[in-house]
């Protein structure tokens, strides 16, 4: 990348953008509800089980200037979803507000590893032990979003539960290869403990992207 390009997108006019689509929000609160997502390369979080590793080497997505973007999205849906890789390694001020002055609504998919920029109508989080969530995003999350791929997830779960406010919504979602062996531990857990709710990757069953 060169280094006028480079300041670009460290401004955030240029993002490495790499796909996107129109679908189905397939997981969280708007389950269902179609959407326009956008996916922005650019990852070190490290999730050893992502299911979108591709997208963790922001080199390999073309920069592109966050005006198409928008021009692109609103041709689409009034729903744009962010989500990468991780976002919020980028500053997504002026992404965010061309997409509100263009009166759509605005979700972030983050974990949260890093200072929370752009103007937001609905935050997903979902925290990663790997790099944890920074303090003011806590306060901000309309959803928490935790991934189960093994029994101290649902101790984490609850550390990063303590942490939201009161009326971020509670989500355990299992982890995609291991679906057949947590999901009854969800399921059950989620009975015995019904502050929280079960999300499933339903975009998977329906073989959409
Ligand atoms: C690919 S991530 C991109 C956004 C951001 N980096 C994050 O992790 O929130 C989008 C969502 O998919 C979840 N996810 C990623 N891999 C998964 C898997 N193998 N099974 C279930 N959920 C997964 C993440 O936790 C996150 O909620
Ligand atoms: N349909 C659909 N719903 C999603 N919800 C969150 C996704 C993501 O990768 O961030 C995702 C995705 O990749 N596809
Ligand atoms: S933080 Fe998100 S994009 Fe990054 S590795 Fe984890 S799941 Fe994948
Ligand atoms: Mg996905």
């Amino acid at each position: 990348m060169n280094l006028e390009i480079q300041e670009l997108v460290n401004k955030g006019e240029m993002l490495p953008l790499m796909e996107e689509f129109y679908t189905i929000q397939g997981e969280g609160y708007f389950k269902g509800t179609a959407a326009y997502f956008v996916r922005i390369g650019g990852c070190d979080v490290g999730c050893h089980w992502c299911d979108v590793k591709e997208s963790w080497n922001a080199n390999l997505h073309p920069p592109t200037e966050t005006d198409k973007i928008v021009a692109n999205a609103k041709k689409y849906s009034d729903t744009i979803v962010v989500t990468g890789g991780e976002p919020l390694t980028w500053d997504m001020t002026l992404l965010t507000t061309k997409l509100k002055a263009e009166g759509l609504q605005t979700h972030i998919e983050t974990s949260g590893a890093y200072k929370l920029t752009g103007v937001w109508d609905w935050i997903c989080l979902s925290p990663k032990k790997m790099k944890l969530p920074t303090e003011e995003v806590y306060a901000e999350a309309d959803e928490l979003k935790m991934i189960i791929y093994n029994k101290d997830d649902f101790r984490f779960a609850e550390e990063q539960a303590a942490k939201v406010n009161k009326d971020c919504i509670l989500y355990l979602q299992p982890e995609w290869s291991k679906r057949d062996k947590v999901v009854p531990e969800i399921v059950d857990y989620v009975m015995k403990n019904p502050k929280w709710k079960v999300s499933l990757q339903t975009h998977k069953y329906l073989n959409i992207p």
